[in-house]
C-alpha cells in the first residue's frame, strides 16, 4: 500500500522532471501538451496517421507526440520531409551498425539486382495468372450465379503469400487446387503470431517506468523465434537435398542466392534466417493491400476504369495477356498504381526512424534517442503540393510525371533516404501486374446492392494500412475463355 502510494508520487515527479529539462534544454517542435508518464497515448486516435495529420492542421508540419517519455517527431510535408533526409545522412540510426550496412548491400546489390528481378519474373507471372484463373473460376461456377460477390483480398493475399514463399524459398506451399499445405499453414501462423508479438510490445517499449505492470511475455517471444526457425531449417534441408539431387544447380530465389554469397559476405545461418523473415514481413501485407486500394478506387472511379480499358484495348487487344514487359506501353496503368499509392499508401507513416544525435530541422530540435516518422499519407494528400489532392486522377502524372521511390519528397510511398524500401521495384512490378492483369481480364462493379459511393474508404489502424471493410466487389470476364488459364513455372 504505501509502496504503491509512493510509485504514484514519484513517478508523476520523475515526468515532470524530465520533461522540464527537456524544454528548458531544447526547442522542440509544438505539439498537443502530453500528461505525465503516458504523454499523449491517451489523445491519439487509434488510425494514427489520421490523428497527427489532424495534429499538423493545428501545430503545423513538424509536431512532437509524447508516447510515454519518448518523443516521436512527425513530419507532415514535402520540404521537411526532405531536410530530414538531408539531415539523415549525417545521422547514426539506432540500428545502423557494419551489420546493417553489409546486410543492405547484400539487398540491394545481390537480391534486388534488375537481373534477378527479371530471372524471378516467370513466378510473378504465373502467381498472377493463376489469380485471374480463381477469379475466373469463382465467375463461371453454376453453383455461383452471374455476378456473384468475390473478396478482393482473398485472391490479392493469395498472390503476395505464394510470390514471397516462392521469392525467398523457392517453395509454394498452396497446390493447384488452392489447398494449403502443413509446413504452409505453419508458415501463415508463424506470420500471424508475429505481428500479434510485435503489437504487444507497444505499451512495455513507450513506458519504460510502467514495464513492470506489462511484462514482456519473454517466454511467448522465444517460443516464436523457436518456431520460426524450425520451419526455416526444415525447409533449408529440404531445399539443400534438393540442390544435391539435381547436381547442384543454383536458382534464383533468396535463398540460394543467400547460400552463394554466405562467404563472400560472411553471412551467418542466423542472419540469413533473419533476412528472410524481414523479405516476408515487408513485402507480402504491403503489395495485397496496395491493390485492394487501387480496386476500390477503379469500382469507385469508373471513368478511370473505362480509360485504362481502352488502353489495354488498344495495346494489347483481346487475343493474349499482358506482361511485365508490355509496362512501357501502358503509361496509364501505370499512373493508376502511383495515384493509389498517392492516396492509400501501404505504410502511411513509413518505418520509424531513431536519431542516434542530436538534429535540428526547420529551427527545432530532435534529440538524441527520439523517434522520428514522416507522414507520407499527409504529404501525398496536401492541397499545397497537389490539385485537387483527395481525387483520384492519374491523369496527373501525365500533367507531371512524379517519382515515387524516394527521389520526390512529394510522393513516398516506398520511403526515401538510406532505409527507402529495397523492394520497391519489385514491389512496383507486382502491384502494377496485378491491376492490369485485374482490369485487362475483368470489369470491376460494387457488391450487389452497395453504390460505389457507399464503399467504405476507411482504414484499419496498424503499421500497415488495411481497408477497413474489406472490399467485396463483382468481377465479369471480358476476354476470350482460353486467356483465364494459369502460366504455370516450375522454379
Ligand atoms: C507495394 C509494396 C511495398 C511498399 C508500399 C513498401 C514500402 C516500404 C516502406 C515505406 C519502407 C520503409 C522505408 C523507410 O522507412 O524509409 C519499406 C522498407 C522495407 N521493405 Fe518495402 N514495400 C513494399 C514491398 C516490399 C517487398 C516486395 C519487399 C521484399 C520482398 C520489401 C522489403 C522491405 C525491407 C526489407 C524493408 C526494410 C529496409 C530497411 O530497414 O533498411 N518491401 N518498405
Amino acid at each position: 500500500m504505501a509502496l504503491s502510494f509512493l510509485l504514484l508520487l514519484f513517478v508523476p515527479f520523475i515526468f515532470l522532471l524530465h520533461s522540464l529539462y527537456y524544454r528548458l534544454r531544447f526547442r522542440l517542435p509544438p505539439g498537443p501538451r502530453p500528461w505525465p508518464v503516458v504523454g499523449n497515448l491517451y489523445h491519439i486516435k487509434p488510425v494514427r496517421f489520421r490523428c497527427f495529420a489532424e495534429w499538423a492542421q493545428i501545430y503545423g508540419p513538424i509536431i512532437s507526440v509524447w508516447f510515454g517519455s519518448t518523443l516521436n517527431v512527425v513530419i507532415s510535408n514535402s520540404e521537411l520531409a526532405k531536410e530530414f533526409s538531408r539531415e539523415g545522412q549525417d545521422l547514426i540510426w539506432a540500428d545502423y551498425g557494419p551489420h546493417y550496412v553489409k546486410v543492405r548491400k547484400v539487398c540491394t546489390v545481390e537480391l534486388f539486382s534488375s537481373k534477378r528481378l527479371e530471372a524471378l519474373r516467370p513466378i510473378r507471372e504465373d502467381e498472377v495468372t493463376a489469380m485471374v484463373e480463381s477469379i475466373y473460376i469463382h465467375c463461371i461456377d453454376p453453383e455461383v450465379k452471374l455476378g456473384k460477390t468475390l473478396l478482393v483480398k482473398k485472391y490479392l493475399g493469395a498472390v503476395a503469400f505464394n510470390n514471397i514463399t516462392r521469392l525467398a524459398f523457392g517453395k509454394r506451399f498452396v497446390n493447384s487446387e488452392g489447398v494449403i499445405d502443413k509446413q504452409g499453414q505453419e508458415f501463415k501462423a508463424i506470420v500471424a503470431n508475429g505481428l500479434k508479438l510485435g503489437a504487444s510490445l507497444a505499451m512495455a517499449e513507450h513506458i519504460p517506468w510502467l514495464r513492470w505492470m506489462f511484462p514482456l511475455d519473454e517466454e511467448a517471444f522465444a517460443k516464436h523465434g523457436a518456431r520460426r526457425d524450425s520451419l526455416t531449417r526444415d525447409i533449408m534441408e529440404e531445399h539443400t537435398l534438393a540442390r544435391q539431387k539435381s547436381g547442384g544447380a543454383a536458382k534464383q530465389h533468396f535463398f540460394d542466392a543467400l547460400l552463394t554469397l554466405k562467404d563472400k559476405y560472411d553471412l551467418s545461418e542466423d542472419t540469413i534466417v533473419g533476412l528472410l523473415w524481414d523479405m516476408i514481413t515487408a513485402g507480402m501485407d504491403t503489395t495485397a493491400v496496395s491493390v485492394e486500394w487501387a480496386m476500390a478506387e477503379l469500382i469507385k472511379n469508373p471513368r478511370v476504369q473505362h480509360t485504362a480499358h481502352e488502353e489495354l484495348d488498344r495495346v494489347i487487344g483481346t487475343q493474349r495477356i499482358i506482361t511485365e514487359l508490355d509496362f512501357p506501353n501502358l503509361p496509364y496503368l501505370q499512373y493508376i498504381a502511383k495515384e493509389a499509392m498517392r492516396l492509400h499508401p501501404a505504410t502511411p507513416l513509413m518505418l520509424p526512424h531513431r536519431s542516434n544525435s542530436n538534429v535540428k530541422i526547420n529551427g527545432y530540435d530532435i534529440p538524441k534517442g527520439s523517434n522520428v516518422h514522416v507522414n507520407v499519407w499527409a504529404i501525398g494528400r496536401d492541397p499545397q503540393v497537389w490539385k485537387n489532392a483527395l481525387e483520384f486522377r492519374p491523369e496527373r502524372f501525365i500533367e507531371e510525371d512524379v517519382d515515387m521511390k524516394g527521389h520526390d519528397f512529394r510522393l513516398l510511398p516506398f520511403g526515401a533516404g538510406r532505409r527507402v524500401c529495397p523492394g520497391a521495384q519489385l514491389g512496383i512490378n507486382l502491384v502494377t501486374s496485378m491491376i492490369g492483369h485485374l482490369l485487362h481480364h475483368f470489369e470491376w462493379a460494387p457488391r450487389e446492392g452497395v453504390l460505389a459511393e457507399e464503399i467504405d474508404m476507411g482504414e484499419n489502424p496498424g503499421l500497415v494500412t488495411y481497408m477497413r471493410t474489406p472490399l467485396e466487389a463483382v468481377a465479369t470476364p471480358r476476354l476470350p475463355k482460353f486467356l483465364y488459364k494459369r502460366v504455370a513455372v516450375d522454379m
